[in-house]
């Protein structure tokens, strides 16, 4: 429950949050995309605190989705890096509206 409330806390406290592990390339290629745009993101690397497992279970719960990157923009998950990637072209506008660029 506390790492359920965390990640909550997370999605809610940030416009951009992406949870991500550090040796993922996909996380990376999400990250990059990110900074290219100019926006202002939160990422948490789960392999990298000690319960990173326990918010990969609690994403899990809240999303369906295990895997990581997991992307929330404006509170709305997005999915992975290939959903991402495919929205590129509305990027730009629903970074803005989120406030993150
Ligand atoms: N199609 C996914 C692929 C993501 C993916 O395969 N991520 C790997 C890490 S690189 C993963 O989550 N593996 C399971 C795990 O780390 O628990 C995307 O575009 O985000």
């Amino acid at each position: 429950m506390a790492a359920k409330a965390k990640a909550q806390g997370i999605i809610d406290d940030n416009s951009v949050a992406v949870f991500s592990k550090s040796y993922c390339p996909y996380c990376k290629a999400t990250k990059s995309l990110l900074s290219e745009l100019g926006a202002k993101y939160y990422a948490i690397e789960l392999d990298q605190v000690d319960d990173g497992a326990a918010i990969q279970d609690a994403l899990e719960d809240i999303t369906s989705q295990r895997s990581v990157p997991n992307i929330f923009i404006a509170q709305k998950h997005i999915g992975g890096n290939s959903d991402l990637q495919a929205k590129k072209s509305q990027l730009p506008d629903l970074l803005k509206e989120a406030k993150a660029i």
